[in-house]
């Protein structure tokens, strides 16, 4: 019988590398420049945080809170992004007040920028973490960017920084808000460093948030973008996300030739998680075009930056066989595309 852990790639990957390999990946440096605040905190630490939640006293928690607890702690299997969009319902209602959303900061950047429970070295040395900016009963859009800044600003600046993401399905009004708070924040000094588009793919007419990434952009924000990150994704919308001139993108997965045209002429690094989109990796490395290998949310894919590695590093059929000077080049990449 196989388990679930058994059949997740990451782990497959992992257990078929032998020590040496392991530890020239886990020593590496490293940079994560896509992970999701909310999609990013260790399980472990969702747990804990609904046995004790202020809010909810034991034997209170709502039944969304409890049944997506119980598909997260299972294994996510996406088969389907709305299905996936589902899961965040019941990790928001858990995160909802400026205490929570410090405290499941500092774990997402523990995981990542601190030596692991069993001592092995950080997964990365370098983090952007992005965040949609959200307004709930108990913070405002700036309370919540303020407590997630916070938390990043007890780092160095080379080590964690903050990317204000924008859900394509909020309200003209809300994303005018999100880039107004970003830009203010950036001009008093606090480590924002860019705006990204997430949320799903096929909602809102692209053209209608242009003008907003066009002023982030002038205040000296970078930008990237979820980018034709299904099939249903149109080539209309993708141009139109193309032509706000983005330093960065994330999946880029199902191009058009002429989007494929564009990216590589302006050599636009991608952000690139291979455990969901094993095809399209080669592509890129073939034509050597930069890639940023990143987790995404490691909290329903049950992935990890040092899994993610070694899906690179292990023998097919577990992984692409790369060499180690293969896996340090692109492991540079990351950095060298570093906002
Ligand atoms: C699978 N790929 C993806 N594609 C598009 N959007 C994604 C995503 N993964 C995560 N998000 C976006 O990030 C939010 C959670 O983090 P924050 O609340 O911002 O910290 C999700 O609600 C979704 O809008």
């Amino acid at each position: 019988m196989t388990t679930d852990k058994q059949k997740d790639p990451c782990t497959q990957a992992l257990h078929s590398l032998s020590g040496d390999q392991l530890k020239f990946l886990q020593n590496l440096p490293k940079a994560e420049l896509h992970a999701h605040l909310n999609g990013s905190i260790p399980l472990p630490c969702l747990q804990a945080l609904a046995k004790e939640h202020p809010q909810f006293p034991p034997g209170s928690l709502p039944e969304t809170i409890i049944k997506g607890l119980d598909i997260l702690s299972k294994g996510f299997v996406l088969n389907d992004i709305n299905d996936f969009f589902g899961l965040f319902p019941a990790i928001y209602a858990l995160t909802s007040t400026p205490k929570v959303l410090s405290s499941v900061t500092r774990d997402v950047l523990t995981h990542f920028l601190e030596p692991g429970p069993d001592g092995s070295p950080a997964q990365c040395s370098y983090m952007e973490l992005r965040s949609t900016p959200r307004m709930t009963e108990h913070m405002s859009r700036q309370q919540y960017l303020i407590a997630v800044l916070d938390e990043i600003e007890k780092y160095p600046a080379n080590k964690a920084v903050l990317i204000v993401s924008i859900d394509r399905r909020m309200s003209l009004r809300d994303l005018t808000e999100c880039v107004d708070l970003s830009i203010a924040l950036k001009e008093v000094g606090r480590r924002i460093v860019g705006i990204d588009l997430c949320g799903d793919p096929l909602a809102s007419d692209m053209n209608d948030f242009r003008h907003h990434f066009l002023r982030a952009k002038e205040a000296g924000l970078k930008i990237t973008l979820h980018i034709a990150e299904t099939p249903k994704n149109t080539e209309e919308d993708t141009l139109t996300l193309l032509s706000f001139g983005p330093s960065r993108l994330g999946h880029a997965t199902f191009l058009s030739d002429k989007a494929q045209d564009i990216i590589l002429r302006e050599r636009i690094p991608i952000e690139i998680f291979k455990s969901l989109e094993e095809h399209h990796i080669q592509w890129f490395l073939k034509r050597d075009h930069p890639i940023a290998i990143c987790t995404d949310d490691i909290l329903p894919f049950r992935n990890s930056l040092v899994g993610e590695y070694a899906l690179l590093m292990a023998d097919p059929p577990f992984g692409l066989g790369l060499t180690e000077n293969e896996i340090r080049r692109i492991a540079e990449m990351g950095f060298e595309s570093k906002f």
